[in-house]
C-alpha cells in the first residue's frame, strides 16, 4: 500500500516515528522500498553526493526531474518528495513551473522548499493548486553562503523566529516541515506546537521523523560524514574491497573463469582457421 500524506499525519497523531532517507536512482530506491522505509527525499544534496559539487546551489530542475524519474521507476510504496532547487521558487509562477516539471515529468508526489516567512506565500500558492509542500527550516543549505554551515535557532530571537516560521508554513498549508541542525529542545517544542509532522536531521529525538542522506547512512564516503549522521554500515569500504579484488584477479589472470566465458566447439574453430 502506498504511504500517503494522510498516513504521515496519522503517524504523528499516534506518536509513531517515521524514517525518511534520500535516494537519487533506481537501485537505491528499490532497496529503500524493500527495507520498508516509507518516505524518500530526492534531495538537492545530489549536487554534493552524486555530482561532486561543493554545495547544493548548482542543482537544476532538470537534475531533480531525471533523478526523481529513476527513483519513481523502482515502484516503491514510498511517498516521494523532491527538492525545489535554489532560486526556482522566488516567485509563485516560477515555483509552479518547477513543481509542474518535478511532479508531471519526474513523478514526485510532493515538493520541498527552504525558508520561512518569505516563502509562506509561495507555499500557499502551490498548495492552492494541488501541490503538496514540505517546508525546511533551521540550516537551509541553499542559503549557506548567507548563514554559514551551522546550527540555527540557538539564540532566543532566532528560536522565536523559527517557531513563528514553522507556524506560518503550517498556516500556509505545508504538510510537514524538515528541521535541520536545530537544537533538540527547540525542535521538540516546535514539534509539540505544530499539528503537522516535523522531520529532523541533526534536530534530536523529539521530531516526528528523521531524514538522513543515503551516503552518510551507509558509510559510502571514506571522509567523515557530517556530525548529525550515523553510518549504519561501511558500504564504501565494502565496495573498495570488491573493486580491489576484481583488479587483482584481472591482473593475476584469475578472472574470468570458465563460468564467465563462452564455449566453442574445437572442431568448429579449427575449421574456421583452415
Ligand atoms: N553528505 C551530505 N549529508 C547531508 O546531510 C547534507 C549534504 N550532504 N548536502 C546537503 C545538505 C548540507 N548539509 C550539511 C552539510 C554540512 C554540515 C556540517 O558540516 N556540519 C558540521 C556541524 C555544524 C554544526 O553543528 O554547527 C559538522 O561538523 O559536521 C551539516 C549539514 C545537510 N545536507
Ligand atoms: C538534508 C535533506 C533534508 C535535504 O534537503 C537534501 O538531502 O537535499
Ligand atoms: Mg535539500
Amino acid at each position: 500500500m502506498p504511504f500517503t500524506i494522510q498516513d504521515l499525519q496519522r503517524r504523528k497523531q499516534a506518536g509513531e516515528r517515521v524514517a525518511m532517507v534520500t535516494a537519487y536512482d533506481y537501485p537505491s530506491a528499490l532497496l529503500v522500498g524493500r527495507a520498508g522505509i516509507p518516505m524518500i527525499l530526492v534531495g538537492d544534496s545530489m549536487g554534493m553526493v552524486v555530482h561532486g559539487h561543493g554545495t547544493t546551489l548548482p542543482v537544476t530542475v532538470e537534475d531533480i526531474v531525471r533523478h526523481t524519474a529513476a527513483v519513481v521507476r523502482a515502484g516503491t510504496d514510498a511517498l516521494i518528495v523532491a527538492d525545489l532547487p535554489f532560486l526556482t521558487y522566488s516567485d509563485p509562477e516560477s515555483a509552479v513551473a518547477a513543481a509542474r516539471r518535478i511532479m508531471q515529468d519526474g513523478g514526485a508526489h510532493a515538493v520541498k522548499l527552504e525558508g520561512g516567512a518569505a516563502v509562506a506565500p509561495i507555499v500557499r500558492h502551490l498548495v492552492a493548486f494541488g501541490v503538496p509542500v514540505m517546508g525546511h527550516l533551521g540550516f537551509t543549505p541553499q542559503a549557506q553562503h548567507q548563514i554559514g554551515i551551522r546550527a540555527q535557532g540557538k539564540e532566543a530571537s532566532a528560536a522565536r523566529r523559527m517557531l513563528d516560521d514553522a507556524l506560518l508554513l503550517q498556516e500556509a498549508g505545508a504538510f510537514s516541515v524538515v528541521l535541520e541542525l536545530v537544537p533538540a529542545p527547540l525542535a521538540a517544542e516546535i514539534t509539540a506546537r505544530l499539528g503537522i509532522p516535523t522531520i529532523g536531521i541533526g534536530a534530536g529525538l523529539g521530531c516526528d521523523g528523521q531524514v538522513q542522506v543515503w551516503h552518510d547512512l551507509l558509510g559510502l564516503f571514506e571522509s567523515k560524514p557530517p556530525r548529525h549522521a550515523k553510518p549504519y554500515a561501511k558500504v564504501g569500504a565494502l565496495i573498495e574491497e570488491a573493486l580491489r579484488s576484481y583488479r587483482e584477479e584481472v591482473e593475476a589472470e584469475a578472472f574470468p573463469t570458465a563460468a564467465q566465458s563462452v564455449k566453442m566447439d574445437e572442431a568448429a574453430l579449427a575449421e574456421a582457421l583452415r
